[in-house]
């Protein structure tokens, strides 16, 4: 068995599920520029490009945006999404004992994810999961945001390896086009916020549950 020399996973809708808090900062910041509320399948869909996009398409879905609209419902969504972070959010079922095992067979470990770097941190700290990683990357205004491939070279070149070695797990077609870009080998979660098709996945590369992840071999 060859296995990868390091993982890096995506953050919502892979390792965490997020959406429900993330659902009703997004109501509170709709609420706040005197919009209707969304479902949360919708505001689910909405998720992976990082924050100022999803609250940009909650807009628009309820009549359109501008800047000014934009900033004030920003600023709702991140008073309210400071203090409920991990209200509802919790690990999915299988993920910390399969990162116990990465780190058994000492398996060096990051995160790359969309979402700002602060409630990046905050949520792993809070759900135990800081300990597991070697590096955490969150949405930063010195990097570009996946697909760019910059994040996640940046996180496998601090992780000491190179992207042929590594592979990157995530839930999004974002995701799956930002390993694309990086050249790196991808598996997908299908239990997240899957927003699109990839028709050219290979199936051994798709799991739904963390207990069969089949993740150790590159
Ligand atoms: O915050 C987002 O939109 C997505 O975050 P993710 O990159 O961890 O899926
Ligand atoms: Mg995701």
């Amino acid at each position: 068995m060859i296995y990868p020399k390091a993982i890096v996973f995506d953050l919502d809708g892979t390792l965490i599920h997020s959406a429900p808090d993330l659902h009703a900062a997004a109501n509170v910041g709709l609420a706040s520029v005197g919009r209707p509320p969304l479902g949360l399948p919708l505001v689910t869909s909405f998720i992976g490009n990082g924050v100022e996009t999803l609250i940009t398409r909650c807009l628009t879905a309820t009549g359109g945006h501008d800047t000014a609209l934009l900033e004030k419902a920003l600023a709702a969504f991140h008073t309210d999404y400071d203090q409920n972070m991990t209200t509802l959010t919790r690990p999915y079922a299988g993920v910390v004992a399969a990162l116990n095992s990465f780190r058994t067979l000492q398996i060096p470990l990051g995160i790359c994810t969309n979402k700002p770097m602060r409630p990046a941190l905050d949520i792993c700290k809070a759900l135990d999961l800081e300990q597991f990683f070697d590096i955490i990357q969150g949405a930063v205004t010195t990097l570009p945001k996946k697909p760019d491939p910059a994040p996640l070279l940046h996180c496998i070149s601090a992780l000491g390896q190179s992207p042929q070695d590594v592979i990157y797990v995530g839930d999004s077609t974002v995701d799956y086009r930002t390993a694309k870009n990086a050249g790196v080998a991808f598996h997908l979660f299908c239990e997240g916020y899957l927003n699109g098709p990839m028709p050219d996945l290979p199936s051994n590369q798709c799991f739904s549950d963390w207990e069969q992840h089949g993740l150790l071999t590159i």
